[in-house]
C-alpha cells in the first residue's frame, strides 16, 4: 500500500463542514489532500476477503494547508486549481441501445413527453447483444467520469422482460456499477397494454426474483397521467414486493404532473423521489416533513431536454427539502451525462447558489443513495478527487459548457 498527496489545491471544497472555514463546503485555500492505502502501482487493486476480490480504493487521511502537508510516497501538484468531491449521480438509465434524436427533435416542435419513446429503446435494447449493451455502457460510464462524475446509480427499465430486465442489471454490475436500480415497473410494455395487472404480477413475482440479486435498489415510474407509467396503487404494490424483496426504494414521481408519487415515496420512506417537477402544496410539505429519510432527487436536465418548467429549488431549499440534482442521463428525457450542465441549469433557472448546487451533486447525491463514504472530502472518505481547470468551485456554472471538470486518476 502507498499514500499520495495532492497538494498545491489552490481552491479544496471538502463538503465536510467540520473542515477548513467550517461552512456547508468546508472550503480550504492553498490546500493538501493525503490519501493513504491506495494499492502501489503495479500491485493488484483487488485484496481478497472471505473468497471475494474486494477493491483497494484508499482513504482520505489528512486535508490541511500544503504549506504543513505530511509526507507521501507520491506526490501530484494540481498547480493552483480548484479541487471538488468527484460528483454522485445518483440517478441515470445507462444501458441501452438505440437513438431517439427524431422524438427529441420532434418535442422541439411542440410535441408533448408522454413515456411513449421508451418502447422504442426496449425494442433497440431487447435487439442488442450482451457486448453490444456492455460496450455502451462502459462508454457512457467513462464518459461521466471525464466529466467528474465518480458515482453513479444505474437503472434497469429498458429490458420489460424476465430475462432482459436481469440481464441489464447483471451488465451493470459486471461493470463496476455499485448503485444498480431494478425499473422493471418502468412502463407496462405494449404487449401487456390491455393486462397492466398481469404485468405487475410480472414484475412483482419472477422478474423481482430474477433481478434482486443484481440489484441494491427498486424503483417504479409513477405517473398516472400517463397511459405508460404506473398509478399510485400500482407503484405501491412494486415499491412493496421490493422492499419485500430486501431492496430499497426510490421514486420516479411527479414528473408530468401532481401524481401521488412524492406521497408515497415519504410514506415509504423510499431514498429518493426525483423529477419533482409538479408539486402541489402538499407534497412539499411531505418532503418537509420527510426530509430525514428522503431526498427530492431534481432533474433539470429533463425539463431542460422536454421543454417543461423547472421545479422552484430555491423554495424547496427554503421550506427545509433534502434537495440533490442528478443527470438522469436516458435516451428520452435527457441524453446528458453532464454533472457540471446540471449545476449550471439549477444556478441559472432554478434559484440555487453556486455553492448549494455543488452540495447538491456531491454530499446531496450522497444522500439519495444513503452513502457516507462519497460525496466529501472528509477524514476516512473514499478518495474521490474531481479537477476543476479554475480557481473557483463557482466556474462550473460560471463557466457553463466549458468541459473544465475531470475526475482525477490517483493511479
Ligand atoms: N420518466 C421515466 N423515465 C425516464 C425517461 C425514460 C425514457 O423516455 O426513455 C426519466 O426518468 O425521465
Ligand atoms: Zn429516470
Amino acid at each position: 500500500m502507498t499514500s499520495l498527496l495532492v497538494t498545491d489545491i489552490g481552491e479544496l471544497v471538502t463538503a465536510d463542514p467540520t473542515l477548513g472555514d467550517e461552512s456547508p463546503l468546508g472550503l480550504l485555500h492553498d490546500a493538501a489532500v493525503l490519501v493513504d492505502d491506495l494499492p502501489a502501482p503495479g500491485v493488484s487493486a483487488y485484496r481478497m476477503l472471505e473468497g471475494e476480490a474486494v477493491p483497494q480504493r484508499g482513504s482520505v487521511a489528512w486535508v490541511g494547508p500544503a504549506a504543513s502537508a505530511p509526507a507521501a510516497d507520491r506526490v501530484i501538484s494540481v498547480q493552483g486549481r480548484c479541487v471538488v468531491p468527484g460528483f454522485v449521480d445518483s440517478h441515470a438509465h445507462l444501458v441501452f441501445a438505440g437513438d431517439r434524436g427524431a422524438e427529441f427533435a420532434a418535442r422541439m416542435t411542440g410535441e408533448p413527453y408522454d413515456g411513449g419513446g421508451i418502447a422504442v429503446s426496449v425494442a433497440a435494447s431487447r435487439a442488442a447483444t450482451d457486448e453490444d449493451l456492455q460496450d455502451l455502457l462502459l462508454y457512457r460510464l467513462a464518459e461521466m467520469r471525464a466529466q467528474g462524475t465518480t458515482t453513479v446509480e444505474v437503472k434497469s427499465g429498458y429490458g420489460l422482460s424476465v430475462a432482459d430486465e436481469a440481464r441489464m442489471l447483471r451488465l451493470a454490475v459486471e461493470a463496476g456499477v455499485e448503485e444498480t436500480t431494478f425499473l422493471g415497473a418502468h412502463v407496462v410494455p405494449a404487449d401487456f397494454r390491455d393486462r397492466r395487472a398481469e404485468y405487475v404480477e410480472l414484475v412483482t413475482g419472477p422478474m423481482l426474483e430474477a433481478c434482486a440479486p443484481h440489484a441494491a435498489w427498486g424503483d417504479v415510474f409513477c405517473e398516472p397521467a400517463s397511459a405508460h407509467a404506473f398509478d399510485g396503487d400500482e407503484a405501491r404494490t412494486v415499491l412493496l414486493a421490493c422492499r419485500e424483496a430486501g431492496l430499497e426504494l426510490r421514486v420516479h414521481g411527479n414528473q408530468l404532473s401532481a401524481g401521488p408519487g412524492v406521497q408515497l415515496a415519504c410514506e415509504l420512506q423510499a431514498a429518493s423521489v426525483d423529477h419533482c417537477t409538479h408539486l402541489a402544496p402538499a407534497d412539499v410539505d411531505a418532503l418537509v416533513s420527510c426530509a430525514a429519510t428522503t431526498v427530492a432527487t431534481l432533474l433539470p436536465g429533463v425539463e431542460f431536454s422536454t421543454r417543461s418548467p423547472y421545479p422552484d429549488a430555491r423554495a424547496l431549499l427554503d421550506a427545509g427539502v433534502s434537495v440533490a440534482l442528478a443527470t438522469d442521463c436516458n435516451p428520452g428525457t435527457c441524453y446528458s451525462s453532464s454533472i457540471p450542465f446540471v449545476v449550471a441549469l439549477a444556478v441559472r433557472e432554478m434559484g440555487m447558489t453556486p455553492a448549494e448546487a455543488l452540495l447538491a451533486v456531491t454530499r446531496g447525491g450522497a444522500a439519495a443513495l444513503r452513502r457516507s463514504d462519497v460525496g466529501h472530502l472528509g477524514i476516512g472518505a473514499r478518495p474521490d478527487l474531481t479537477l476543476l481547470d479554475a480557481p473557483s468551485y463557482v466556474h462550473l456554472s460560471y463557466r457553463a459548457g466549458v468541459p473544465i471538470a475531470t475526475a482525477l486518476d490517483l493511479s
